[in-house]
């Protein structure tokens, strides 16, 4: 591991990451990856996931490809220097914002997009000109291995590495020195992870995960939002990062929803869900059975059957469900939904803020005001109002939890920042030193009233304030030359 960690970093200190012309052909050679071997891709991911190959597509290439678009159409803007508003002492010099590369940067990804939550990093730090090391979850162990097939065959393979396995492995990764670390899963590896980074003060960006309220207001188009939600929440059998973890509604409307939401899984998955190729599988034995204790207890109001041996879990829907009991502690990361039943909007807004801040937060309504009242009074990673899930598919925001939910973001130009170093830079010329001397000792009164005028002074654009503002800028240069001269 130390090994492969310092190649990386000689490759990238040889400075060969950095030339926009060099990042935007490593971009290219990733899409042609994306394109020629869609077939391979496709098969892995559908294998992990128990997910049709058009499914794995629709939601996971799709993204890569629009992503390496988005960077390949915007790298040379976001990649060039960009000019610093100077004040009077520096208005004869250059100043500007470079972007840099940080270095070699570790991005290790979750097994329930495995494609989108590794190769989405990758695109922003190959493009922010970093070397980097791509760690996919052992548990979608075949998008893991045609990863490592692939991406040797595509990418620089001394600035670009992958390594596969398990907790030893990733483990042994984290004792390495890193530039930055972008981490997707849970919350208590999170935490492994931050500890690590901490020891060579790396900075880390967490993607980690919660509970997603989703609240249903009285006046909403209940058949719209119920088919909205049932389609974030069932897509790839509930295991998404953002999916709507519950549903907070009036009591009245708990029943109308439940017959929504049902008449919607008929409509998506048809009468015998488990033969549709659109229902996912559970990733594993042990989130299968975390799953079906989470049921123990409470009221079913519409699925609930399962199949251990093919690990099927039915869309599912609790009704007048406790807000003290288990499914809601953790993140369901399945298709199970709850109801629980609140008063109104104000104890919709206090239950959300009584808990840690979600990843995600939907609100459903026709009321704009109160949609945006909601925003205003609580807090989380992201929101989408009248839909779930697809803030995530907009790469002008940025993509990040807050709190419990994670730290930093990504997508599009954020994931360009994540990768980067913004570098103030100020470039002087070796003139005017008598005006310099207003902050070399020996310090006076008029020295510091002088460094007030040419500090804080502001000055509003337009012509003829510009025109004025270069007169006194030349009439008090030669004042202070006139004055500092003979102090
Ligand atoms: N915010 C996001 O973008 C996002 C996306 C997907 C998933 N998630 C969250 O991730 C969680 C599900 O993912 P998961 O954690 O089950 O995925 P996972 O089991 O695939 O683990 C994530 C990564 O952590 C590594 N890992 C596991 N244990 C480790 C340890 N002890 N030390 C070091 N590394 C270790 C794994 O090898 C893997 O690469 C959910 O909470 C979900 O909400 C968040
Ligand atoms: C069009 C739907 C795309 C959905 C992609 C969701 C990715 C979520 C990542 C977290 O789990």
């Amino acid at each position: 591991m130390e090994r492969q960690v310092l190649r990386l970093r000689q490759a990238f200190r040889s400075g060969r990451s950095r030339p926009l012309r060099f990042r935007l052909q490593q971009l290219e050679a990733l899409r042609r990856m994306v394109q020629e071997r869609e077939k391979e891709i496709l098969a892995a991911i559908a294998a992990d996931l128990s997910k049709s190959e058009l499914n794995a597509y629709s939601h996971e290439v799709i993204t890569i490809l629009g992503e390496i678009d988005f960077m390949l159409g915007n790298l040379p803007e976001l990649a060039s220097a960009r000019p610093a508003k100077k004040n009077l002492l520096t208005m004869m010099d250059e100043a500007y914002v470079q972007p840099e590369p940080l270095g070699v940067v570790l991005i290790i990804g979750a097994w329930n997009y495995p494609f989108v939550l590794t190769m989405q990093p990758l695109v922003g730090a190959i493009a922010a000109g970093n070397a980097a090391i791509v760690k996919p979850s052992e548990l979608s162990e075949n998008t893991a291995k045609i990863l490592a097939e692939l991406l040797p065959q595509y990418l620089d393979q001394d600035l670009y590495a992958i390594v596969n396995g398990g907790i030893p492995e990733t483990t042994e990764l984290l004792k390495q020195r890193f530039d930055h670390i972008l981490y997707t899963g849970n919350t208590a590896v999170g935490k492994i992870v931050m500890e690590a980074a901490a020891k060579h003060l790396t900075p880390v960006t967490l993607e980690l995960g919660g509970k997603s309220p989703c609240y249903i207001d009285r006046d909403c188009d209940l058949d719209v939002a119920c088919r909205r939600i049932a389609w974030g929440k069932y897509m790839n059998c509930g295991q998404t990062c953002i999916a709507p973890d519950y549903i907070l509604c009036e009591a009245s409307l708990q029943n109308q929803i439940v017959q929504k939401i049902k008449e919607t899984v008929k409509d998506f998955y048809g009468e015998n869900i488990k033969a549709s190729p659109d229902y996912e599988r559970i990733i594993n034995l042990r989130h299968f059975k975390r799953l079906q204790s989470l049921l123990k207890g409470q009221k079913i109001a519409f699925g609930g059957e399962m199949d251990e041996a093919t690990r099927y879990l039915a869309p599912t829907i609790l009704t007048d469900v406790d807000p003290n009991s288990k499914v809601m502690q953790e993140e369901i990361f399945g298709p199970i939904l709850p109801i629980v039943s609140v008063k109104n909007v104000d104890e919709a807004i206090n239950f959300i803020n009584d808990r840690e801040k979600p990843l995600a937060l939907y609100v459903f309504s026709r009321n704009n005001k109160l949609i945006k009242r909601v925003i205003d009074e609580t807090s989380s990673g992201g929101v989408t109002g009248n839909d779930v899930i697809m803030h995530f598919t907009v790469n002008s925001l940025p993509f990040g939890g807050v709190g419990a939910s994670g730290m930093g973001a990504y997508h599009g130009k954020y994931s360009f920042d994540t990768f980067s170093h913004q570098r103030p830079c100020l470039l002087k010329g070796l003139k005017g030193e008598s005006v310099n001397k207003l902050r070399y000792p020996p310090n006076s009164e008029s020295k510091v009233s002088w460094a007030k005028f040419f500090l804080l002074k502001q000055f509003n654009k337009g012509r003829l304030g510009m025109l004025l503002f270069v007169c006194l800028v030349a009439v008090a240069a030669v004042i202070v030359k006139f004055v500092l001269e003979r102090a």
